[in-house]
């Protein structure tokens, strides 16, 4: 940054300096003799010392000035990077290969795209001027023929540069798996697992494999682009070393005085030394072209165009209503996972159910029978493959994701915000955050009845002075939830963590909250799911058996089944 000012700098004063050395030149070479300027020599080195130190104070202030212009191009392009996430579908950001594309996107950097191609275009610039004067002073074939080989060099480097970003583009799945395996080794949560198996030798040696694979590929490249670059750079510095020879051989008319003789001779060794430069900048800018096509790629990736987009709501695009519960309907509900290029798995496949409004649902299965993939397209997360789910409102029918209705749900990885206790519980409900009876409520509907700390401590050992444990923290996500008021409440496994007493009066507590509401449970507890008004059971992704628990006990299906195992087990 500070090299692009003082470049500048050196290059707007570049004539002026000129001329103050052929005046000294000049006037030393007249010294002693009648003629000679004594003033005017003393005058030339005043204004090239005053010159040198413009130069230093102007590059030093300018480095503030890029600063700044650092601060404004990394901040603004992780706000479009976020902004863009934040509109993508749910699929997309969960999908390997986007998150690779955004890991290469946050590469780019507009600020020094911005300075590198100031400093080219004053490199560029300075090296014309350059050529100019040497052309001028009757020395143009090897002005002319310096810049060409420049020109050649120039367009080398660009192909080598980008060929060589190309190449480490491709190794997003390495360094995808040594991310992964990295962040294993030294984050806190996988510590305790990591060594009661004994795990870190492992790890590491997988780690070092894939960062040493991606890393050899990257050499390989590295290396093969420096020995494409020798012989260009090599036969420059020749070719360079040559033309010096040349002029302290030979003559002009147009070189006169010492003073001409040392400007050409500074024009020469400054073109020699400005080309190298440009042709480097351009192989740099060509990798950064290369970041801004992936930084392009993310950007443009497509929307959520057929999702609801559920950050309208809180950006206040879409005027909340409260229109109280609504009922499902799904319609031949086809889902498939993309887990290759060529491969889909399908999740779901041919689910119709209806739910009136206020009602609840329980949905079970066994672990992969797609319930928590019904719970999102229920939601409006995901867009089914084929098929449709319908909200069905008073209004009339909407498409499921709808931001006009409230929804609230409990992932099994829910969120640990390291805010305030109070932040965790208002994030249901904004608006709320300083109504501290509220707040206490929602806790105690979560069964938070008793908690060792003030609602404005921040939580979580990284910024607070304490932290939850598991369970406290899942029904600090429940609480969340139940903020909410009014609303499509999903609970997806939000027991996982609770022990039996807790759990069952979590069950209790959610039916309570979900009075009157519209409420999905999706459980193994298959006690707690016979209290739901309907029961969905899932098995390998088709929806096998629905109805009460009495309907489906006397069914003797896959219910049953399910629930003599968990009986036996229980006596
Ligand atoms: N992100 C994903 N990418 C690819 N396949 C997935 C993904 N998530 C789930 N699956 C697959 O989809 C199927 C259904 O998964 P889902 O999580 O919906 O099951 P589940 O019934 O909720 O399981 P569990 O009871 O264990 O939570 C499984 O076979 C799983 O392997």
């Amino acid at each position: 940054m500070q090299k692009a000012s003082l470049d500048t700098v050196t290059m707007l004063m570049l004539p002026l300096r000129l001329y103050l050395i052929k005046l000294v030149m000049d006037r030393i070479q007249q010294w002693g003799q009648p003629t000679s300027d004594r003033e005017s020599l003393f005058l030339a080195c005043a204004g090239l010392a005053l010159l040198m130190t413009a130069a230093a104070f102007i590059g030093s202030s300018s480095l503030l000035k890029h600063t700044r212009i650092y601060e404004i191009g990394t901040l603004l392009k992780e706000r479009l990077i976020v902004e863009k996430t934040a509109s993508l579908p749910l699929r997309a950001v969960e999908t390997p290969s986007v998150q690779d594309v955004r890991r290469r996107a946050l590469l780019y950097a507009p600020d020094a795209v911005c300075l590198e191609g100031m400093s080219l275009l004053i490199q560029s610039m300075q090296a014309i001027l350059l050529t100019g004067l040497i052309c001028w002073m009757g020395y143009w074939p090897l002005a002319v023929g310096l810049l060409l080989l420049g020109c050649g060099q120039s367009w080398l480097y660009a192909a080598i540069g980008s060929r060589l970003e190309r190449t480490q583009t491709k190794q997003a799945t390495s360094l995808r798996l040594a991310d992964h395996l990295h962040q294993l080794l030294i984050a806190e949560v996988p510590a305790k697992e990591i060594r009661i198996f004994g795990l870190h030798s492992l790890l590491q040696q997988r780690w070092l494999d894939y960062s040493r694979d991606a890393g050899k590929q990257n050499e390989q490249a590295v290396a093969r682009s420096e020995r494409q670059k020798l012989l260009p750079e090599l036969s420059f510095s020749l070719i360079s070393g040559i033309a010096i020879l040349l002029i302290i051989l030979s003559s002009s008319t147009n070189i006169s005085t010492a003073g001409d003789y040392v400007v050409l001779f500074q024009c020469v060794t400054l073109l020699a030394g400005a080309i190298p430069s440009v042709v480097k900048q351009v192989g740099s800018l060509s990798q950064m072209a290369v970041h801004c096509e992936n930084f392009k790629a993310y950007i443009q990736h497509p929307d959520d165009r057929t999702t609801y987009n559920h950050n309208q709501q809180q950006r206040g695009n879409i005027p909340e209503q409260a229109s109280g519960p609504i009922g499902l309907r799904t319609e031949q509900l086809t889902f498939r996972y993309n887990v290759s290029p060529t491969d889909r798995l399908a999740a779901l496949d041919d689910i119709s159910f209806e739910m009136e409004r206020g009602t609840k649902i329980a949905i079970v299965g066994e672990n992969g029978s797609g319930k928590s993939t019904l719970v999102k397209l229920l939601l409006g997360l995901y867009r089914p493959d084929a098929g449709e789910v319908h909200w069905l409102t008073k209004e009339g029918n909407v498409q499921a994701g709808h931001p006009t209705y409230r929804t609230a749900a409990v992932f099994q990885d829910f969120n640990r915000y390291q805010m305030r206790l109070r932040d965790n519980v208002a994030i249901g409900d904004v608006m709320k955050v300083t109504d501290d009876a509220a707040i206490t409520e929602a806790l105690a509907k979560a069964g938070l009845r008793e908690w060792h700390t003030s609602l404005d401590d921040t939580i979580g050992t990284a910024f607070g002075r304490f932290d939850l444990s598991g369970g406290q923290w899942q029904k600090v996500a429940a609480a969340r939830a139940y903020m909410r008021g009014d609303c499509f409440l999903v609970f997806d496994e939000p027991t996982s963590a609770l022990d039996p007493q807790a759990e069952r009066e979590a069950f209790a507590d959610f039916l309570r909250a979900a009075e009157g509401q519209t409420a999905i449970l999706v459980t193994h507890r298959l006690g707690a799911a016979k209290l739901a008004d309907t029961i969905l059971v899932l098995k390998d992704g088709r929806l096998v058996e629905q109805g009460t628990h009495a309907q489906l006990m006397t069914a003797h299906g896959e219910y049953e089944r399910l629930y003599r195992l968990q009986a036996a087990w229980y006596v």
